[in-house]
């Protein structure tokens, strides 16, 4: 079924849940409940579904938006979220396994590579760091006691009694085990097997690289997922690049009965009698629903989309203790294929100095999809695509000259400090388009560009994160302002505990 426009699409139209926005939070949410039989409806405002996993072409280059490492992928366990999404509307997607999750690049020519491989993982990074080898090994082994948790039960709803009843009894330990996680950091446990703080950096990269804050500041359960899912299920990358895993959500979604359509951008949640029974796009056009789920981030959707109504109580309390984590600088760029051996590692981290770890343009990522998906690039190219953490305050206030100007300074900057890992690239540039916050927030409608919320102090793991039901009766989140968080299995869980909430609300 081809997608409809907002005019196609009459205002009379009773829907039981209306999605706003396409990420995979949404999509996921969208599936799932049309999965079941809901009528369920997405607005998008972009041309395509995906946001931050979308895609876009230039010059032959198929570029994503967001990163290219994708957990979720695996064929076995519960925690193949996106395996699982795809498969409950009867699509599926061709993945490529990458044999390295990352090639880490850090201070004092320390290089460790992350094996799919566990046991080779920790035999190199053993060898980089000999004092703490057993160290090292407890840590993870403790990741792989939440990932063990996590992986032999049914992953959905925090909010509904009767399935956490029923997890409860079908499998006590694994529940024990997260309750026992759920309010620690990925730190605190690090701290209790290692001691040298070079290796404590080590784990904080580990952690920064994916939460944006170090490892006191990364929940234990999310740190459990990443560290071990990467070995088990493993990095897969999806044939034809990340922005398929929305087309083929969408494209089970119209299977099940479900629509969406693009250029459709909400600019009000409809709110009567304190309940969310709507929606209005910015061109006028009104549609209600039983449910209206919001994918935006929740400062959007209580800021703006809700229009002047006072932030409620329990939002003021969320936003005390998380803020939005920097946005990114992005560099997408295609380089003759010349430039790189055939055994480079598909995803890169560099950091040159640990204390500028953290700071604006401190940690440099670089992916490259083009080694597992050679047919993104036209032949004898690679894309290569290098982000670092920019804050949106440094791209305001500049004229539209000032702006240009500034992007290629750091542009440059940036290829100048890549050429350390990949020597001769400036020589082999073909192609170079540079994103800024200014360019997230614009192209993904999040504000400020903001990769989603972090802790503004140590909080205790991921108790704080809010579920999807919000204070509006009706209105529910989803997506990375949600438990668990940042990521695309994360915001799959979103998705999946977002639908079963609304199926048992809708009594489906
Ligand atoms: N490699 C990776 O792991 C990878 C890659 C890409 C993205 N991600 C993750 O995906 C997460 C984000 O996913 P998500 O599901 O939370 O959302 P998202 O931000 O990716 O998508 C939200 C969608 O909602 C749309 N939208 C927002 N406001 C709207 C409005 N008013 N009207 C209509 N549409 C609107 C946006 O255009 C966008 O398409 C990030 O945390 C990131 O970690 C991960
Ligand atoms: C009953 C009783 C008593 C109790 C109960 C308890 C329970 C059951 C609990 C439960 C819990 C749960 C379920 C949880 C869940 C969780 C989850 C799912 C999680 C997930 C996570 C994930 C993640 C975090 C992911 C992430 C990822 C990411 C972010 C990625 C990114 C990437 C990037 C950025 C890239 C970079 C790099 C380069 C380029 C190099």
């Amino acid at each position: 079924m081809a997608a409809l426009s907002p005019r196609q699409l009459p205002q009379t139209r009773q829907f039981d849940t209306i999605v706003i926005g396409s990420g995979i939070g949404g999509l996921v949410t969208a599936t799932q409940l049309a999965a079941k039989g809901a009528r369920v409806l997405v607005l998008e405002s972009y041309v395509i579904p995906g946001g931050s996993s979308g895609y876009f072409e230039r010059s032959g280059y198929r570029f994503d938006v967001g990163a290219s490492m994708i957990f979720g992928f695996g064929d076995r366990g519960t925690t193949n979220l996106l395996t699982r999404a795809l498969d409950a509307v009867g699509v599926s997607l061709e993945t490529i396994p990458d044999p390295v999750q990352i090639h880490y690049h850090l201070p004092d020519d320390v290089t460790v590579q992350v094996h799919r491989d566990y046991e080779k993982f920790l035999q190199e990074l053993g060898d980089r760091f000999p004092h703490e080898r057993q160290g090292l090994r407890q840590f993870y082994d403790e990741c792989w006691n939440v990932f063990n948790c996590l992986n032999a039960i049914e992953l959905l709803s925090l909010e509904e009694l009767r399935y956490l009843t029923r997890v409860f009894f079908q499998n006590p330990r694994a529940c024990l085990g997260l309750v026992k996680y759920l309010p620690v950091n990925a730190g605190q446990i690090a701290r209790k097997y290692i001691r040298d703080p070079q290796v404590l950096k080590f784990i904080d990269i580990e952690c920064y690289c994916w939460s944006v804050v170090p490892a006191d500041l990364t929940p234990m359960i999310n740190a459990g997922m990443v560290f071990s899912d990467r070995h088990y299920g493993g990095i897969n990358y999806p044939k034809g690049g990340v922005g398929q895993i929305a087309q083929k959500l969408v494209e089970g979604l119209e299977n099940a009965g479900g629509e969406i359509c693009y250029q459709a951008r909400v600019a009000k949640i409809l709110v009567e009698n304190g309940r969310a029974v709507g929606v209005r796009l910015a061109t006028g056009e009104e549609y209600r629903a039983e449910r209206i789920v919001s994918n935006a981030t929740r400062w959007d959707t209580f800021d703006t989309l809700l229009g002047d109504r006072p932030l409620p109580a329990k939002e003021r309390r969320w936003r005390d203790r998380y803020q939005k984590s920097p946005s990114f600088l992005s560099l997408h760029l295609g380089v003759e294929a010349s430039l790189l051996s055939a055994d480079t590692a598909c995803h890169h981290i560099i950091v040159e100095n640990w204390q500028e770890m953290e700071d604006p343009y401190g940690t440099l990522f670089v992916s490259i999809p083009t080694l597992l998906d050679p047919d993104l690039a036209p032949e004898g190219y690679h894309i290569i695509h290098s982000f670092t953490p920019s804050w949106i305050e440094q791209w305001e206030d500049l004229s539209p000259s000032e702006y240009e100007a500034k992007k290629e300074e750091l542009a440059w900057e940036i290829v100048d400090r890549l050429e350390r890992v990949f020597p001769g690239l400036d020589a082999a540039l073909d192609f170079m388009e540079v994103g800024t916050p200014r360019s997230h927030r614009r192209f993904l409608n999040r504000v400020d560009g903001t990769y989603g919320p972090i802790p503004n102090r140590k909080l205790p793991g991921l108790l704080p994160m809010p579920f999807n039901r919000t204070s509006v009766p009706g209105l529910y989140c989803v997506g990375d302002s949600t438990f668990p968080g940042q990521g695309l299995n994360a915001v799959a869980f979103s998705g999946f505990a977002c639908a079963h909430r609304i199926a048992v609300d809708l009594g489906l």
